[in-house]
């Protein structure tokens, strides 16, 4: 019987996309544990979303990774939202939740709210409930569908982005809505994001991913320790280099 903490496992992963010479990912080994925020790193085409879809079986999963839950208990964010213009912000939750057999949240025309939310996000919730999707800034479809993500039950969180193009104080909601998913269940939660500064405050581990190998592991204080005013961009650059 296995009583070891559960988490990801990934072993001298090697993947290159079909029709390309280049690996992509190369002997790449990392694990994946709970009770952190998984934060991934990396330069635009490092391969964090390569790494999420073979990950979450987008891309058949290879026997390098293991440890993965079952598709059931998979949520994976894409950084695209697709979601019909026409349907309201209450349909986009309705659509999250009701498809999640674990939830007893029900829907109705009154906006969900909970005690977890500033003033300001009971307001967007309020504006955005019976508001076309379309009709939506593109920082509230994604505040409305990361929020609903966080309310379903999963053991595997994938946020591909999920602070992209959100401002600064509903960046910081959705960070910490995703950080209470480390703290209420025994859950493994992943991101990607190119905005490091945010990270600051927030309990995670920090894995830079760089010519398909992991070039960094560690804390974010541990990242910027070495750095001029602790200046996590030139992090970032300074361990590229080094
Ligand atoms: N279907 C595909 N076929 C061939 N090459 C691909 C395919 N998808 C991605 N790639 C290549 O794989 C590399 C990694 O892409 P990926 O989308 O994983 O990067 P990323 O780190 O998520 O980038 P970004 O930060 O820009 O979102 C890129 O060089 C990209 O061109």
């Amino acid at each position: 019987m296995n009583w070891g903490i559960h988490m990801i496992k990934i072993q001298n992963l090697s993947y290159r996309h079909k029709g390309c010479s280049k690996y992509h990912l190369e002997n790449l080994s990392v694990e994946f544990k709970p009770g952190t925020v998984n934060v991934i790193i990396g330069k635009n085409g490092s391969g964090k979303t390569t790494l999420f879809d073979l990950i979450t079986n987008v891309i058949n999963r290879p026997a390098e990774i293991k440890g993965v839950p079952k598709e059931s208990e998979i949520i994976y964010q894409l950084q695209g939202l697709l979601f019909p213009a026409t349907l309201k912000g209450k349909d986009l939750f309705r659509f999250f939740l009701y498809t999640d057999y674990k939830n007893d949240i029900r829907i109705s025309n009154t906006p969900y709210t909970d005690q977890y939310m500033a003033p300001s996000e009971i307001e967007l919730m309020e504006k955005v409930w019976n508001t076309q999707f379309g009709q939506l800034s593109v920082g509230e479809r994604r505040y409305l569908s990361i929020l609903a993500i966080t309310l379903m039950q999963r053991k595997l969180y994938v946020f591909d982005e999920p602070t992209s193009g959100v401002d600064p104080e509903a960046r910081m909601q959705i960070l910490q809505r995703i950080e209470k998913l480390t703290r209420a269940t025994n859950s493994i939660v992943i991101l990607s994001t190119h905005t490091l500064h945010e990270f600051q405050h927030i309990n995670c581990k920090i894995h830079l991913l760089h010519k398909g190998n992991i070039k960094f592991q560690g804390t974010y204080t541990q990242f910027v320790e070495n750095t001029f005013n602790h200046n996590p961009d030139v992090a970032f650059y300074q361990n590229l280099i080094l």
